[in-house]
């Protein structure tokens, strides 16, 4: 008789709320994105549930709706960096991992921050790669515009592969402390890493010796075919929108497909799905809250924004209780900042709308319910955490990122309620270092290979960059 495969495990990722226009902060029991306070509670809960780690996604611009302040969302929260270092003292197993731009940051600053706090957390760090290179983003930094779209992976690319090299700059042994020598660091350990490519030119040496992970863990999120690409060269994560089931299949296999000629394993890469759940005592109960979380989540004041955003003009006395409007879609920008609202054809797309609206019989605001607050799992913890376990199963994700609606409390009743419930079927860690490792890196928690040498990890070449260091370092 052959043995049974042992089953997938899923991996829980806790996206702490805000960086979004889900985040319901009109609820009287909603805390603040802003007091540690929130963030402690929130990573408490996080590791109480045994999650692989807590994941911040990033704003490097406040909103603008019509040429304004977008003033309807949750907006405020500090800097990626400096939470997830205060979250890290705070823990003691789950990793913590940022989203930051590879197209508004510089890789020697970058990777020394990173590195930073992958000592500090102890092995715990990740970096979620995106490129996000529009003009309205770049206004920030002046630089409005200047990497053009096409662009964007090619400076990802060699951005990773330069801070890749950074971070293996010092050897394992560069730090000698050698108090009878008085040497502190050994230089034939530590190499200058020189780079001259079509994005940067650097000659730098790292102030950080090598840290406990040598590489943050690399996330990716972006879906166009160059960003699967890029992430099936360099990730080791990606955070996907693909959250359905037969939609999740057909990404999970056109990514995992294209490791092979990456040179890399099914394995070394997790694809991990943004997810939102509703849970009630039965069906009924459960689908009940997740309609009025839905219009929680959409003020009437959110439905015509999100309306006036496609359509690409103002829609004066639009009624969020009434029909779409009949008026064409125009083509100015109303929304910047905000990644979910790019539309290519405005027409397509708002013909799309009218039908579905005109099909379900949807006003305004119930449509854009529809569309933007239609929750992933809705059910009892029973239903729920079996219909977690068939994604993975069926190889739909290997776990999720789950993206409450509150703040800080959104995932308490996740943990509770379906977190049991999965450790009951065998699917998900009872303690974080189960595999014998008493404290485990984030990547040992997830399960993921260690980084091979620098190079066998990309299999995308850079066409015109040089890339050489020095020799002298220790492996
Ligand atoms: C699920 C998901 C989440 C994202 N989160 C962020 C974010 O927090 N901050 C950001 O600047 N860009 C974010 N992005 C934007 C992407 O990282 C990427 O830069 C952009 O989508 C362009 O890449 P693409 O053309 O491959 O999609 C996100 C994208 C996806 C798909």
């Amino acid at each position: 008789m052959s043995t049974p495969e042992p089953k997938r495990q899923i991996h829980l990722v806790a996206h702490f709320p805000g960086v979004n226009s889900t985040t319901v902060w009109t609820d009287p029991s909603a805390g603040s994105q802003i007091d540690f306070d929130s963030f402690r509670r929130f990573a408490e809960t996080a590791e109480r549930g045994l999650f692989d780690y807590i994941f911040l996604a990033e704003g490097l611009r406040v909103r603008e709706h019509g040429g304004r302040i977008h003033d309807l969302d949750v907006a405020g929260r500090p800097a990626t960096l400096a939470v997830l270092t205060a979250i890290a003292s705070i823990t003691r197993h789950i990793g913590v991992v940022g989203t930051l731009s590879s197209t508004f940051n510089e890789p020697v600053e970058l990777a020394r921050q990173l590195a930073s706090l992958d000592h500090l957390s102890g092995g715990r760090a990740g970096w979620n790669v995106v490129t996000s290179p529009d003009a309205f983003h770049g206004g920030n930094f002046r630089r409005g515009g200047f990497l053009p779209y096409a662009d964007r992976y090619l400076r990802a690319e060699e951005f990773v592969r330069l801070a890749k090299q950074l971070w293996d700059s010092w050897g394992a042994d560069a730090v000698l402390a050698d108090r009878s020598s008085g040497r502190f660091v050994d230089p034939e350990a530590v190499r200058g890493v020189t780079h001259d490519g079509p994005q940067f030119d650097v000659a730098a040496t790292s102030t950080v010796p090598r840290s406990p992970q040598r590489y943050p863990v690399i996330v990716q999120a972006g879906d166009s075919p160059a960003g699967r690409g890029f992430a099936a060269a360099n990730a080791e994560i990606i955070f996907s929108r693909h959250t359905g089931f037969a939609d999740g299949q057909q990404f999970y296999r056109d990514v995992k497909g294209r490791l092979p000629a990456a040179g890399r394993s099914e394995d070394s890469l997790l694809i991990l799905p943004g997810a939102s759940v509703v849970l009630g005592d039965s069906a009924a109960d459960a689908h009940e809250r997740s309609r009025e979380i839905g219009f929680a989540q959409t003020s009437p004041q959110t439905a015509i924004a999100w309306v006036e955003a496609i359509w690409g003009r103002e829609l004066p006395g639009l009624d969020p209780d009434g029909p779409l409007p009949t008026t064409q879609p125009g083509d100015t920008e109303q929304r910047q900042g905000q990644v979910s609202t790019r539309v290519d054809d405005r027409i397509a797309r708002a013909e799309q709308l009218r039908a579905r609206a005109a099909a379900e019989h949807l006003s305004v605001r119930e449509l854009v319910v529809a569309e933007t607050a239609a929750h992933s799992f809705v059910g009892t913890p029973e239903h729920v955490a079996a219909e977690l376990d068939r994604h993975v199963q069926g190889r739909a994700s290997d776990g999720f990122v789950l993206v409450p609606h509150l703040t800080p409390h959104g995932l308490d009743e996740f943990v509770d309620r379906v977190v049991p419930l999965l450790q009951e079927r065998g699917v998900f860690r009872t303690a974080y270092g189960s595999a014998g490792i008493p404290n485990p890196t984030l990547r040992q928690t997830l399960g993921l290979p260690d980084p091979p040498g620098l190079g066998a990890i990309s299999g995308v070449e850079l066409v015109d960059a040089v890339v050489s260091s020095s020799e002298g370092a220790s492996a």
